[in-house]
């Protein structure tokens, strides 16, 4: 089969054919584009442009036939209109360095689908993509939301956030990557989008945890609500709008992430609320599980910050071997002498504490005064 881009379709190119990086080809090709991804084994890109398949990411499916793959880099990207990068957060540095003289002329938008953070730097990935391109940053964007990726690949409708400082480039990326059953909305709070992406997986491993030792629903839930107001309190004091999160890449994606057997993160959380130990995890992990290499350089950044992060330092200690999975709580069992909270403030942190509460006033008051809707993801 040929391996040529239709020429009535805009190109575009993406790195990174495990399962999101093809997914998100899926959706580009399913939204009219003519996709090429770049495959590091020549076997999968060949099995992607011979039986339109990849059995190993995604069983079952069956891709468009305007999605090609190649082993080779300067095809993948040669005349793209946007370049979308999936590969493991801890790896994508060492694959800019390849990308960057392949677009060097081209001023397309690149696009980070990864959600994690750079594990040396503690650097979100379009940090990482502006350090090593030297781009203009009105040129990078991030997509975030509830997107398991084998959901989507079978077609099952949900919805995500196109974010970039330049509206400019995330509407003509959200115009891209949307289809029936996929629906863009934009923003411009790359941090908070970033980050919502990040830590809801820090939150789901400890919800695996909870699985894995067998508590119930109560456990879960206060976890869940807790940790959205974590995640919020960390995002807010790393300079993000609060309700991103309260939105499709926080909120959205905590709920997927948390629920869903088929994250990664949940899973890598339930192995070790069995009893496995880190490296046993690792060892059974197929895929990648991008929370595992976050927790350290996110709790660096909350001391930092002065944000107090309990359920994310209780996933720490149980990858480090120091806490007993079965101790797993909404809150530090070992900090029995605090006096009692209020639930919303946040516990007077630094900058971000409060962070939900103020959110949803705001939202009330506009409410109120007439205003409309709260600021956020629009389509
Ligand atoms: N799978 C999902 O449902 C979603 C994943 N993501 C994010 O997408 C990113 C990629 O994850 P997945 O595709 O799910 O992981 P995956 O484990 O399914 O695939 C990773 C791909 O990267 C390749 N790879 C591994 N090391 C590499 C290296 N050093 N250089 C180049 N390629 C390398 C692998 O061969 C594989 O093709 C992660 O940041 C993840 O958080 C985001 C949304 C949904
Ligand atoms: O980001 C995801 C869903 O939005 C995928 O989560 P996992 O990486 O845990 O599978």
């Amino acid at each position: 089969m040929s391996r040529r881009h239709d020429a009535d379709r805009p190109r575009v190119a993406v790195v990174g054919a495990g399962s999101w990086g093809t997914t998100f080809g899926k959706i580009l090709a399913d939204g009219g584009a003519s996709v090429m991804m770049w495959a590091r084994r020549p076997e999968l890109a060949h099995e992607i442009n011979e039986a339109k398949r990849n059995s190993q990411y995604l069983p079952g499916i069956n891709l468009p036939r305007s999605m090609m793959a190649t082993p080779h880099l300067s095809e993948a990207l040669e005349g793209a209109e946007q370049v979308f990068l999936s590969v493991p957060s801890q790896a994508l540095r060492e694959n800019l360095k390849a990308v960057r003289p392949l677009i060097s002329s081209s001023d397309a938008p690149v696009v980070s689908l990864m959600k994690g953070v750079e594990r040396r730097t503690g650097l979100r990935m379009s940090q990482v993509i502006q350090q090593e391109l030297h781009c203009d940053p009105a040129r990078i964007a991030v997509a975030s939301g509830p997107n398991l990726a084998l959901e989507i690949a079978r077609e099952q409708p949900t919805a995500a956030v196109i974010s970039s400082l330049s509206q400019e480039t995330a509407d003509a990326v959200a115009r891209r990557a949307r289809n029936g059953y996929f629906r863009s909305f934009v923003n411009t709070d790359v941090i908070g989008t970033e980050f919502g992406g990040v830590l809801k997986n820090l939150i789901a491993v400890a919800i695996g945890i909870v699985d894995g030792v067998g508590y119930g629903e109560n456990t879960k839930a206060s976890i869940i609500t807790r940790g959205l107001v974590e995640m919020t309190d960390f995002a807010v004091a790393q300079g993000a709008h609060p309700e991103t999160l309260q939105g499709l890449a926080g909120l959205g994606d905590l709920i997927a992430t948390c629920q869903s057997p088929l994250s990664r993160n949940n899973t890598a959380g339930r192995l070790l609320g069995q009893g496995y130990s880190f490296q046993d995890v690792v060892k059974q992990m197929e895929q990648t599980a991008e929370g595992l290499a976050s927790v350290a350089p996110i709790l660096q950044l909350a001391r930092g910050a002065d944000v107090d992060m309990p359920i994310v330092e209780q996933v720490k200690r149980v990858l480090d071997g120091t806490m007993d999975p079965r101790e797993i709580a909404p809150h530090l069992t070992t900090d029995d002498d605090d006096e009692p909270q209020g639930e919303r403030t946040g516990n007077g942190q630094a900058r971000g504490g409060g962070a939900v509460w103020r959110s949803i006033q705001r939202a009330l008051d506009q409410l109120r005064h007439g205003g409309g809707s709260a600021a956020g993801d629009r389509p």
